[in-house]
């Protein structure tokens, strides 16, 4: 397979701060690929440097084959990103806005490519409107279309789904994911962690400017042991003694306790049993990304991979 990004060694600093750490990743083309992590982890620092916005102190950053310094024009034409700012010309509408960013690209004959994506982004009635015009989810958007003016192989989004409506979200989803199915390698960063578990095949986890974790999503959750809640409505709505140690909290009338395997269910029915207390509702849930973002994030001994 194609390498689309791969990132080695790479350290940034601003002043003596080290925002990225000796960051070292490979995406392969056609993968769907989430970069998460908390508020400064440096995801956008990394994908500046992945764009050449921003140069890396140490380390080299190649995409689908072209150095990002060295090669700057081919790199970029392989690149298209959606930027966390909404950042645009008022004085544009949106056709024209589009226009221009295709010249950008050297491309003069964009029109049929430019109505698809302003169609498939939602954007027909608003395509004469003014940028200064629209709200700031339409805004968002244009952000989007502008990435894809010149069909990049390789897409960036830096939380392109901060602030945006559900309707919108649904079918900016539906659009990336039949860009990766068409062969496009997609990159997200997002703070929904649900769209990244139900979008993506591979995550890599940013903290303080480390890569501290990198798997496909399935062995991300299945591997990293977090355990199970068990939900628990009782009557009477106590748990024995024996089990309280291990009750994690009382939500909506369901009592829930944490497991490390599924092994550990029998013996607390067991005790249930022995108390006379009847199980009148019991759910199994299963750890998601979520719960083992939580973990990681919150785990000082975690390590750079
Ligand atoms: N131009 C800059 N000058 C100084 N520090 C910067 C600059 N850009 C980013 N930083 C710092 O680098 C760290 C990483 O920032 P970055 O924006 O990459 O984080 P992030 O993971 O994208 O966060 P968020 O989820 O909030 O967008 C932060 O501590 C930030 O304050």
């Amino acid at each position: 397979m194609t390498a689309a990004i791969v990132v080695q060694n790479v350290c940034k600093y601003f002043g003596a701060f080290c925002a990225l750490d000796h960051v070292h990743l490979e995406i392969q083309a056609g993968e769907f690929f989430a970069l998460l992590g908390p508020n400064g982890a440096g995801k956008t620092t990394l994908i500046h440097t992945i764009a050449g916005l921003s140069v890396a102190d140490s380390g080299s950053i190649h995409v689908m084959g072209n150095h990002v310094t060295k090669q700057y024009r081919q790199a970029r034409m392989r690149l298209g990103i959606v930027p966390q700012e909404l950042v645009f010309d008022p004085f544009f509408t949106v056709r024209e806005t589009l226009k221009i960013q295709s010249g950008y690209y050297g491309i003069s004959d964009n029109g049929a490519w430019i109505d698809e994506i302003i169609a498939r982004l939602g954007l027909a009635d608003k395509a004469d409107t003014n940028m200064r015009a629209l709200s700031g989810g339409m805004k968002r958007r244009v952000m989007v279309a502008q990435a894809l003016v010149h069909k990049p192989p390789v897409i960036i989004l830096d939380e392109p789904t901060a602030g945006v409506d559900v309707e919108l979200r649904q079918s900016l989803w539906d659009f990336i994911r039949e860009l990766n199915v068409a062969g496009h390698t997609i990159v997200l960063t997002t703070h929904y962690l649900e769209e990244a578990e139900a979008l993506c095949n591979r995550i890599a986890m940013l903290k303080q400017g480390k890569v501290i974790a990198l798997n496909s999503m399935q062995n991300f959750i299945s591997t990293m042991s977090v355990g199970y809640t068990l939900r628990l409505r009782l009557l009477p709505d106590t748990l024995p003694s024996m089990l309280q140690e291990i009750q994690t909290g009382y939500r909506n009338g369901y009592i829930e306790l944490k497991l490390d395997n599924y092994t550990q269910i029998e013996p607390v029915l067991a005790q249930l049993r022995l108390s006379d207390i009847q199980i009148l509702e019991m759910q199994l849930l299963q750890p998601d990304l979520e719960d083992v973002f939580v973990s990681l994030m919150n785990n000082p001994l975690t390590q750079t991979q």
